[in-house]
């Protein structure tokens, strides 16, 4: 393999260097997660974002002002600048070989390390341009620099030719790097001309001193061939496109920059702009040094800060009392938001720079943005008073359906003193709360002590009560067990069941395994389907897994779900010494309160099925129900078996 890697080379080359540089591509290639997020759809995409980036690196340290970012026919991208151009001349390390071979082909190789070429760069860790090298099956590099034109190309990281003087430049200089990504990595993905052109526009506003040119050969019928993109208006403008159309509470953004060093004495800048919108649901898009932090971090949260205290304190300027109620998630779930950050020395959480985890960024934005704020709520008063208000309103709503939700709890729980008694959880809020629907006494006296009880309820169910729940709905309203368990639910039936009220995030249906089991699990589910249909689209409702046997030999037993997982662990054996012995259970009453919680209720060992509706043949559904309703219960059970798509959740 080695030998055939560096086929090209002369003997004398394959030093303690070159080995240094296949022990690196090898790396890459073998786990390009590390290096680029994985080998999938965005990881292909960001191989072109990291050489865009180093352009753009070069556009911001002043030194380059244009990008072009070329789409080939053959599926070959070029991305050039008319920067200073990538050093050409033998490195220090191993005068042996120019700096670009050293950059391209060998990790942590890189200008930005020091701050003295780049202020502040998105490139830091000196891999990006080997791991797209190692990466690629065919890179060309072209350089113009000191009057003259020079090439050189690799494979898979491994150079193929020397580095080549291949024409004058007089009056040119800067680098065009032209890569194909390797299939061996990629497979069959391909670069998509939209996605590339939505990265380089956003480069454009991101950067408002810079000429973006964008050029494909491949056409997707939606994306512009050829385009030129300069934005002076900068992310104000950005902004302004995003919502396009939409309603904002602000005609012009609060919008604007400030250059760390006048406020801090620091080398970087923050860019931002914000708008509020009614009309649609807010993001907040972050940056650092022109490279997207889709996870945010301490920018985001520095930007949320100013605007949150600003807003808050704008309130009590104006005697709005209720400005102190409004939280982030007032701000955030309507607010529309850029933020740009420029630092000189960039940490991230993770190896694929989603996101930044800078202390300080957090200070300096909420700094520089929180003074600029004050001034804008108040010269702008109009846009300052409309936002004002729609933030209120969105935290009294907040704090309503909190209200809400915890009244028609209590009530619930108050009314039920009926014979299927609900055995209610701690925890009173929705998220990550289940009920357990329990057939009979027996089994509710386990799950009892089985359960989590800050976030399991139970409640019990008798098997012959159930089956009023074919009954015609306007006689279901009036059934005690029935109203148990609406009440439970805190739901209402039929038209006036709404999917909000409910007071679980899970419902789940825990029967025996057996037939008798399997039948009120398929009236129960018959009922949700006919009275609270919402329920079960929404991803409510859930079976649970009991099983039916339980294999022991020796000390070492274990559970199985049904007769072929029993017959396959008694082929394969428990590994244990003695007999085999099976026990079947006839009922959840028979499993002792451990054995239930280990198989059946607690989330980090138990399955789950979550209950789902295949609608593929609409329109029969009706008529199905009703036969459904009709004498036989096999028949009722099929019915669920065949129209009901299980999904498999394993909840770990
Ligand atoms: N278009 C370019 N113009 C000028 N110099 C470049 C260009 N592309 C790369 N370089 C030089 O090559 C070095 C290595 O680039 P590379 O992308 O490998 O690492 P980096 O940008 O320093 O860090 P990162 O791994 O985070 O991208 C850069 O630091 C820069 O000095
Ligand atoms: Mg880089
Ligand atoms: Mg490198």
């Amino acid at each position: 393999m080695a030998n055939d890697l560096l086929s090209g080379q002369t003997p004398s080359d394959y030093d303690a260097s070159s080995i240094q540089v296949l022990e690196d591509m090898e790396h890459v290639r073998l786990r390009p997660g590390m290096y680029i997020g994985g080998k999938d759809d965005r990881a292909l995409h960001h191989m072109v974002a990291e050489i865009v980036d180093n352009s753009m690196d070069e556009a911001v340290a002043g030194h380059a002002t244009w990008i072009e970012v070329e789409l080939h026919e053959n599926g070959h991208v070029t991305v050039r600048d008319n920067g200073r151009g990538i050093p050409t001349d033998p490195h220090p390390s191993d005068p042996t070989k120019s700096t670009l071979e050293i950059i391209f082909c060998t990790l942590n190789a890189g200008g930005k390390f020091s701050g003295e070429n780049y202020e502040t760069s998105g490139g830091l860790n000196g891999v990006g341009s080997s791991v797209v090298n190692a990466l690629s099956d065919h890179v060309r590099v072209e350089v113009a620099r000191n009057k003259e034109l020079v090439a050189m190309e690799f494979s898979r990281g491994i150079p193929q030719t020397k580095l080549e003087t291949v024409g004058a430049a007089p009056n040119r200089r800067g680098t065009a790097v032209t890569f194909h990504p390797d299939p061996e990595i990629f497979g069959s993905l391909k670069l998509k001309p939209a996605r590339l052109f939505a990265m380089a526009r956003s480069k454009a506003y991101l950067f408002s001193g810079v000429e973006i040119r964008w050029k494909t050969a491949i056409a997707d019928g939606d994306t512009p061939m050829e385009a030129k993109f300069h934005f002076p208006g900068g992310l104000s403008d950005y902004l302004k496109e995003r919502l396009d159309g939409a309603t904002v509470y602000s005609d012009v953004p609060f919008a604007g920059t400030v250059d760390f060093r006048d406020k801090y004495n620091e080398a970087g800048k923050v860019e931002w702009a914000v708008n509020w919108t009614p009309s649609r649901d807010g993001f907040t898009l972050s940056y650092c040094n022109t490279v997207p932090t889709p996870e945010g971090g301490t920018h985001e949260q520095g930007f949320w800060t100013a605007i949150l205290k600003g807003i808050r304190d704008y309130g009590d300027r104006v005697s709005n009392k209720k400005a102190k109620l409004i939280n982030r998630d007032d701000l955030t779930t309507g607010g529309c938001a850029l933020v740009s950050i420029f630092v000189r020395d960039p940490q991230y959480v993770g190896q694929t720079k989603d996101r930044l985890s800078n202390e300080s960024a957090a200070k300096m934005v909420e700094g520089a943005v929180r003074d600029h704020f004050d001034n804008w709520l108040a010269s702008d008063t109009k846009s300052a008073g409309a936002i004002l208000d729609f933030l209120v309103l969105r935290a009294e709503e907040r704090l309503r359906r909190k209200q809400e939700k915890e009244t028609s709890r209590k009530t619930a729980t108050q009314k039920l003193r009926l014979p299927g008694k609900l055995t209610d959880c701690s925890n009173k809020n929705r998220e990550g709360t289940e009920l357990f629907i329990v057939e009979g006494d027996s089994a509710g006296g386990s799950a009892k002590m089985a359960r989590n009880r800050n976030t399991q309820a139970l409640l019990p169910l008798k098997g012959k009560i159930l089956n009023v729940m074919g009954a015609a709905s306007n006689k279901l309203g009036t059934n005690a067990e029935i109203s148990d368990l609406t009440q439970a639910l805190g739901v209402q039936l039929g038209a006036k069941f709404n999917v909000d009220d409910l007071r679980y995030d899970k419902v789940i249906i825990m029967t025996d395994a057996d037939v008798d089991g399997a039948h009120i699990a398929a009236l129960l589910m018959t009922f949700f389907f006919s009275q609270m249909r919402p329920m079960i689209d929404a991803g409510h409702l859930y079976l649970a897994c009991p099983p039916l046997f339980r294999v022991t030999q020796g000390a070492k037993r274990v559970y199985c779900l049904d007769e072929a997982e029993k017959n396959e662990v008694l082929a394969r054996g428990l590994g244990g010494s003695g007999k085999m012995d099976v026990s079947r259970f006839k009922g959840l009453g028979e499993m002792d309160h451990k054995d239930l919680k280990e198989t059946t209720m607690d989330p980090a060992s138990r399955k789950l099925i979550r209950v789902s509706i295949d609608e593929d043949e609409p329109g029969e559904t009706g008529d199905l129900v009703e036969r459904l309703m009709g004498k036989k219960p096999e028949m009722r059970f099929q019915y669920i078996q065949e129209n009901a798509r299980f999904v498999e959740e394993l909840d770990v």
